[in-house]
This record gives structure tokens, sequence and C-alpha cells, in this order.
């Protein structure tokens, strides 16, 4: 018999299958859908209890619903033929016959472990593993492993030749690859790691850190779905590019209560992208700002009124200046927090004049309370109160840094000269562009230092709302909508977060370790990166130490991933010599794909170069199906965009910094010498070289970038 006969056999057999899955899917989606229905028809009952039990009826109706339907495409992924003689099916959910029996084991279940993990020395009772590829409900191939050859049963077939290789071979779509069947042994590790602790996951480019971060948020919420679905999981991602990247990873888990973050979006009402330069970012991100920051926290406000005049009674009551500073010093000592201890220092302006009032022996002076709020009423006072002691929004302080004057009274003697002169310029924006991605750290830093004044307690008004979004009043899509979101709809500024996964944390400044932090006092971790591709170009201890600082004493258990699966090998040799000319010791991981395609280095002149940057682009959508990232220096960034503008959007343009994390088929990489000037731009460019799946390309106008080997 033919090779190709027999695949198609084989492929019959699993079809069989798969139709069962498919038509028990269905009946289950009618189900699903029937509950959800019936419990908007107990909406006639009334009564409260009644209500409550509708809800929760269309809530976990509708989530069942909504998770049958994201987990269609690809629902049966694998199969372990067994020594016991059982046959298992993995798949993205779990699912039974109607005698509940299992059609297709979840892949995080303990039953699906051996799928990832039985290798030909370490079998676990596994004579054959299977992976199954389908287009929606049709079965399009099988590959084989043959796991135990000599416990096979006699007929039995094994087809194929590496599932692994050829789903890396396949083009990159804008999100980030599915890799759920075939995930191996080393990252499975991590995956399953111990649920509590910190979980650390290192390893050079390409070695799986975000599939497996992501897949190991998705383990947990099927692990433990109450405690980390309830307190909730936050992703962090250094940018916004990449945060859009992995967010449909996600869901395709069939997981929808993790909240994913940039750094720069991390403090709500900020949404971030913009970038210092690397000399600024790394004083913004040292931990000498908290200093800084304090001693602004604590400082007069630009403008307020230096002393108060009130005349009362006919007679003048007057705080001079030295009264009104004694005031807010003795208020603001011991750390106080200028917010929360606003109403202090009005208690001791009142105190202050009561005192003069008392002492000038007024005629008909009344009771102290009265007094007081005699001039709570007047206008005057009360502007007088408010432009001396404003309620302080971080973003009002921080701008005080761009004042020179300011920025050298806060930073003197804890930063150095040229760390000052280098700051200086970079708060200018503030106003017109908004903060920059280190800047929201220190925002965040100065929420701390100043509290938040305290609010008066709203009472609920609204007697007909239900839940949040649900008001009795309400359409079916209303329902059905507020059913699916929630569980996301966490307050704005969620602190009690079950897990926190950290991507690339190698790039997690000081200052942005206790932004993280703050909103994981009660969290596991997962941390991920590679110290290799840090852009960071402060003080490394500093980092470590701020960063066990966050994790705190939480156990650690750490993984080091070794094979890079992202890059041709020959794409991954130029990216390494580059890096080895910093770090010569570095264990680089292996590259498992050949494409035969060696990279090409373009030397063009100045004047030449946008022309030939177009040409390449253009000839990589010729020869690559996906994506291409063309990568420049960051202050090139609009100029190249405008060199590649019209072109296919499969063409993407992201800066060396924005690239982190990224994965294209293709990479134009325009001067790469202009990144490589310092240690740190060394690392950005080795980043940059290894985003490549297919196609390298380098251009720039000044060669022998590149060291010899
Ligand atoms: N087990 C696997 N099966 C199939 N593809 C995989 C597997 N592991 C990783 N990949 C693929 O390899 C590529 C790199 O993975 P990922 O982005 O997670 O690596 P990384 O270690 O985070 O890389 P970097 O540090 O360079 O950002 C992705 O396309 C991912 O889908």
């Amino acid at each position: 018999m033919s090779d190709t006969t027999v695949l198609q056999q084989e492929i019959a057999v699993e079809q069989q299958h798969v139709d069962r899955v498919y038509t028990r899917l269905a009946e289950l989606r009618k189900n699903a859908s029937r509950a959800e229905k019936e419990g908007y028809q107990l909406a006639g009952v009334g009564t409260f209890g009644a209500l409550v039990e509708r809800d929760a009826m269309v809530f976990h109706a509708a989530r069942r619903r909504h998770a049958l339907d994201t987990e269609y495409e690809g629902l049966v992924f694998g199969r372990l033929d067994q020594l016991d003689g059982a046959t298992h099916y993995v798949g993205r959910m779990g699912i039974r016959d109607d005698g509940s029996k299992p059609l297709v084991v979840d892949w995080r279940a303990p039953a699906a472990a051996a799928f990832y993990r039985a290798t030909p020395a370490e079998p676990l009772g596994v004579i054959r593993r299977r992976m199954i590829q389908s287009s929606r409900e049709k079965v399009t191939g099988i590959e084989d492993d043959l796991l135990d050859p000599e416990a096979a049963p006699e007929g039995m077939r094994v087809v194929g030749d590496g599932a692994l290789l050829a789903s890396l071979a396949k083009a990159t779509g804008r999100g980030m690859r599915d890799i759920v069947s075939t995930i191996q042994r080393e990252q499975d590790d991590a995956i399953r790691s111990p649920a509590g602790g910190v979980t650390i996951v290192t390893g050079g480019p390409g070695t799986g850190k975000t599939a497996v971060a992501l897949h190991r948020a998705a383990y947990l919420l099927y692990s433990d779905r109450s405690r980390f679905a309830g307190g909730g999981i936050l992703v962090i991602g250094p940018s916004g590019v990449f945060v859009e990247y992995i967010a449909t990873v996600l869901p395709s888990l069939g997981e929808d209560t993790a909240t994913l973050r940039s750094l720069g979006s991390m403090v709500p009402a900020w949404d971030s992208s913009r970038v210092d330069t690397g000399e600024v970012a790394s004083i913004k991100g040292s931990l000498r700002m908290r200093r800084v920051l304090e001693r602004a926290s604590h400082d007069t406000v630009p403008g307020a009124p230096t002393e108060l005049k009130l005349l009362y009674r006919g007679t003048l009551l007057r705080l001079t200046a030295q009264d009104l500073e004694q005031i807010r010093r003795r208020v603001l000592q011991r750390g106080a927090r200028r917010n929360e201890v606003r109403g202090h220092g009005f208690d001791r302006v009142f105190d202050v004049l009561w005192a003069q009032a008392r002492e000038a022996k007024l005629s008909g002076l009344p009771e102290k309370k009265e007094f007081e709020s005699e001039l709570a009423d007047r206008n005057d006072f009360r502007e007088f109160l408010k432009a001396w002691w404003p309620r302080f929004t971080p973003m009002r302080v921080l701008r005080w840094l761009a004042d020179p004057r300011r920025l050298r009274a806060y930073a003197n003697g804890v930063l150095s000269r040229d760390e000052i002169t280098a700051l200086q310029g970079s708060f200018d924006a503030l106003e017109t562009e908004g903060p920059t991605i280190a800047d929201v750290a220190l925002l965040d830093e100065l929420d701390e230092l100043m509290g938040r004044p305290r609010k008066p307690q709203k009472r609920s008004k609204n007697p007909f709302h239900v839940r949040d979004g649900v008001q009795e009043v309400s359409t079916f899509a209303d329902r059905q909508a507020a059913a699916r979101t929630q569980g996301l709809q966490r307050e704005d500024d969620y602190r009690e977060y079950a897990h926190i996964v950290v991507d690339e944390s190698q790039d997690v400044s000081p200052m942005q370790w206790r932004m993280v932090g703050r909103r994981g006092a009660y969290a596991s971790w997962t941390i991920v990166g590679d110290p290799a591709q840090t852009a960071w170009s402060g003080d490394p201890e500093e980092l470590d130490r701020a960063r066990e600082r966050a994790l705190g004493t939480r156990k650690r258990n750490s993984y080091a991933l070794t094979t890079n699966y992202r890059n041709s090998s020959e794409i991954f040799e130029v990216a390494a010599r580059v890096i080895r000319t910093i770090m010569p010791d570095l264990p680089l991981p292996s590259a498992v794909r050949s494409t035969g395609v060696a990279p090409a280095d373009v030397v063009a002149t100045v004047a030449g170069l946008p022309e030939t940057v177009r040409e390449l682009t253009e000839k990589q959508l010729a020869e690559v199906d996906g994506t291409i990232g063309v990568i420049m220096p960051v202050p090139r960034q609009a100029e190249v965009a405008g060199w590649v503008a019209g072109l296919p959007e499969r063409v993407q343009v992201v800066t060396a910094l924005e690239a982190k994390g990224m994965e294209y088929d293709a990479v134009v990489l325009v001067e790469p010498a202009q990144i490589a000037t310092d240690p740190a731009g060394v690392r950005t460019l080795y980043v940059a070289l290894s985003r490549a799946t297919q196609r390298l390309t380098t251009v720039g106008t000044k060669p022998g970038w590149l060291p010899k080997d």
C-alpha cells in the first residue's frame, strides 16, 4: 500500500471520531442556547431570588456557548494510544458524550499531560502520539511519533514526519501563532509549574517564552478557575504593539478573564507609547527618582498665595508666608500623603486664625465651631484654601519637573549633574503629548506618594440595577453582552490580581517594578524574559533589587528554554554573532529549522536609501506570504514609514524597541549600525535581528556593522 493511501485511511479513521465530536458539540451548543433562553423566561417570576437565579443561569449558559464557539477551529488536535489499550483524544476543551464518556480531554487536564511530556526515552505509557491537523471539521493531516515501538500492537500505523517543523514553516499572521498542539516538553514543564510562588522562565529569542507564559495563564485558569478567574490574571507586555500581537492568543485558548496591559497603560487614564532616549529612560527608571518625586510632592504649589489676609469683624487676621510654610512642613512630616492630610492642613489654618481672633479679644466672638463655619462660608477664604492646598493629581506634580529650577532642587544630591542635564527638557511635552512610557511609572509613584482625597460615598440610586451592565429594563442583547463580559469588569485601578504574568521582564525598570509590584500584593507570578535582550542601560544590580522586592519572599521555580523555534538557523547565526561581541559566554538556544536562505546585507548611499528600502520591502512581499516587519532606529520611524507608505497591510513599520517580542516572516532592518551604538544598543540590535522566521535583509549606509564570525 502506498504511503498516501495509508495516510488517507488513517485520516478517514480520525475523521470518524472528529465527526462525533462536532455532532456532540452542536448538541451542547443547542443546550446552552436553550438554557440561556429559559433563563430569560424566568424574568416573569419577578422575585429577587428568581432574578438572581436567572442571571446566574444566563451567565453560565452564555459563557459555555461562547467557549464552545471560540474553540471550534481545530478542536481536536491529538490522540494518545496507550499501553493499557486506552485511546484518548486531546483538544482545546473537554467534551463528553451523552453517557459522560470523554470524547476529548482538555489539553490542560492531567490526563493530557503525557501528550506533551512523553518522549521515546520516557514514553509515560504512551505507544503512539498522534497530532491531528484539521481545517474546521475536516481532518487534513496526521503526524505520528512512535514512542514505544516494542509495545506497538501489530498493524499500528505510523505516518508523517514531524508536526512541529510543519507548524513552524507556516506563514505568520498578524497575531501570535497558536502552539497548543505542539508544546514541547521543556515548555510544558514551565506551563504546568506550581500555581503559587514565582515561576521564572528564561531563554533566548524565539524559545517560546511568550507562548509559554500565555499557555500558563490558560492552564492556571483551568486548574483553579475560582481562584484565578475570581482574582483575575494580569498579563503585562512591553508595548501596545506587542499587547495587540498576543491579544488573540488568550481567547483562542478559551480564556477571557485575563487583563492585558502594556507598561505604558498600567495606570488608568494613560495609554502611552511615547519613548524617551535610552539614557533618559534609565534615569527615569532608577529608584533614585522616588526621592526626587518625594521632594516634589512636598513642595509649594507654583503660583500659590504666599500669605492670607482676612478682614473678620473689622479686624485683620493674617497668616504670613512663614506661618503657612510652618503649617505645610508640620502637616507633611513623617511621610504624610499630601492629598490625604489636606484636611489637617486646613485645620491648622483654622487653629492659627482662631488663636489670633481670641488674642484680639474680638467682641461677640462665637464658639470655635461657629467661627470656622463662618469662615468656611466665605468665598475669598475658600478660594485661598483651594489655591494654597489644591487636590493634587500626579500629572500636575510631574509637570513641575519641566521647570529646570524645580528639577535641580528636587534632584540635587540624588542625581548627578549630568543626569539632571539629561533629564532637562524631557518633561516639556507632558502637557501637549502626555507621558512617556517611563513617565507612567513616575505618575504611579506620585499617586502613591500623595494618596487620594477621600471621596464621599455614593449610594446606589438605581433600583433597576441588577449588576454592572445589566438593568432590569434591558434587552436580550444587553444581557447577552453583559453575561459575556462579566468577570472582565474590574474597577479601573484594580490591584488584587491572583496572578501576574510579566513578559519581556528584562525591560521592566526598577521604577516599573514598583508600579507592577503594587498590583501584585496577593498574586503569584510568572516572569519570562531574556537578560541578553534588555534595552536597560542603568545599574543592573538596582534592577535585580527592585525586581526581588516586587516579588517578595515567594518561592521561586526556575525554567530555562533552549530551542529557538522562530528563526531559521541562518538568521539566528547573524543575531548570535552580534550578541557574542558583548556577551561571548552567553549560552544561546539552538535554532531547529533551516531554510537554506542566507540573510542579505545591502549597503546604500544616503540619497539612495529610501528607494532601496522600498524595493527590498517589495521584494519580500513577493517572497513571503505572511507579515513583513520594517524595523528601524527609534528616531527614524516617521521617515522610514514614509518610504514604505502605501504598501499592503502586511508590511508593518516598527522601531527596534517596539519590535521586542514581535515576529514577522520577513524583516527589513534599516540602519543596523545606528542601533548598535552602545551595549544596550547592541542588545536591541540582537532583538531586531531575531524577529524573522524566513527572511532577513539588513540595509544601511554604514557597512561593517556585522562582526566577522
Ligand atoms: N512548541 C512550539 N510549537 C510551535 N511553535 C512554537 C513552539 N514554541 C514556540 N513556537 C513559536 O516560536 C515563535 C517564538 O515564540 P515566542 O514569541 O513565544 O518566543 P519568545 O521566547 O517569547 O521570543 P523572544 O524572546 O524573541 O520575544 C512563535 O511563533 C511561537 O509560536
